[in-house]
């Protein structure tokens, strides 16, 4: 089953437009959603949620269309934003006493179990929370009803390495009985090498490549080259540099093998995805 079929979103801010944003997630499995600042990260994950009105498209979660059944299927979905801003002056147990009331599911001994793992105090407030303890107890909020897809927009930005790397093995953890799915979005592509099992990948609005990681890494090719050469494959590129030792950019890995024939003394490596999203954001600054 499909625990997320985003069909043809589109969204028209007065300088932004999320432009027909479809894309979808097999049940069990962590998508890494990536893109440059400004992209639309949010703004898709904002859609998805009913959190923006879009101007068209439809969001299917677990098989149901969401505009026909939110209220029961934000029961299903566990959702935490990197930035979220609660009510700083009241304690979190507070905060969750409210909040565990909209989830039939809330299961007390998996937060009190968060909590822990976590490290956060409940009598603590919020206004005294570090970004990371922030991020930390939102997620415990979001595991704690029971959600089958969890939606999390940027949340290992706020957390120092060993934190991030507790998250990240908590994700796979989460989705090894293969009921629960992770979309999550990110900068930092060394958690998606460590832990997305599908890369979704916007740039301006618009989604250029959604694979599984591997095929989405081997749809590119990194080419290096001497000077002389950048001429025979530059119009093809999406983007590259050029230094004294000669050039370096990223090609979609179909228009190199139609040229591959032709063109010697270039080598072609598979690029990491620190790579592919530099490359991308370096050809949309060359368009300001
Ligand atoms: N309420 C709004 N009104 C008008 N424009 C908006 C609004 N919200 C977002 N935008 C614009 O939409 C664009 C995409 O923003 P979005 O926050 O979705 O990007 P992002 O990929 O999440 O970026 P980041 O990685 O910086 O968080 C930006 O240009 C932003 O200014």
């Amino acid at each position: 089953m499909l625990a997320l079929d985003i069909r043809n979103l589109t969204k028209v801010y007065p300088n932004f437009q999320l432009k027909d944003v479809s894309f979808q997630l097999e049940q069990g499995y962590i998508m890494g959603f990536i893109g440059a600042n400004g992209a639309g990260k949010t703004t898709t994950i904002k859609s998805m949620m009913n959190m923006v009105r879009t101007d068209s498209g439809e969001v299917h979660i677990l098989g149901k269309n969401m505009a026909d059944h939110e209220i029961e299927l934000k029961q299903e979905i566990g959702c935490a934003f990197g930035d979220i801003e609660f009510y700083t002056r009241n304690k979190l147990k507070t905060l969750t006493d409210v909040i565990k009331r909209f989830y039939k599911n809330w299961d007390e001994s998996v937060y009190s179990g968060y909590l822990r793992r976590f490290g956060l105090d409940e009598n603590k407030k919020v206004a005294e929370l570090s970004t990371g303890m922030k991020v930390k107890f939102s997620l415990a909020l979001a595991l704690s009803h029971g959600a089958k897809l969890l939606i999390l927009d940027e949340p290992t930005s706020g957390l120092d390495p060993a934190a991030r790397d507790d998250l990240l093995d908590l994700f796979q953890e989460l989705v090894s009985d293969g009921e629960i799915s992770i979309l999550f979005s990110t900068h930092i592509t060394s958690d998606l090498e460590k832990c997305a099992d599908f890369i979704t990948f916007i740039v301006d609005g618009r989604i250029v490549n959604s694979a599984e990681k591997e095929e989405f890494k081997a749809s590119y090719r990194l080419l290096h080259g001497d000077k002389s050469k950048l001429s025979e494959v530059e119009d093809r590129m999406i983007s590259y540099k050029v230094n004294s030792f000669g050039f370096t950019g990223l090609i979609r890995s179909s228009d190199f093998d139609m040229v591959f024939d032709t063109v010697s003394g270039i080598k072609a490596a598979t690029p990491s995805l620190e790579e592919i999203m530099i490359y991308f954001t370096r050809k949309e600054a060359d368009h300001v």
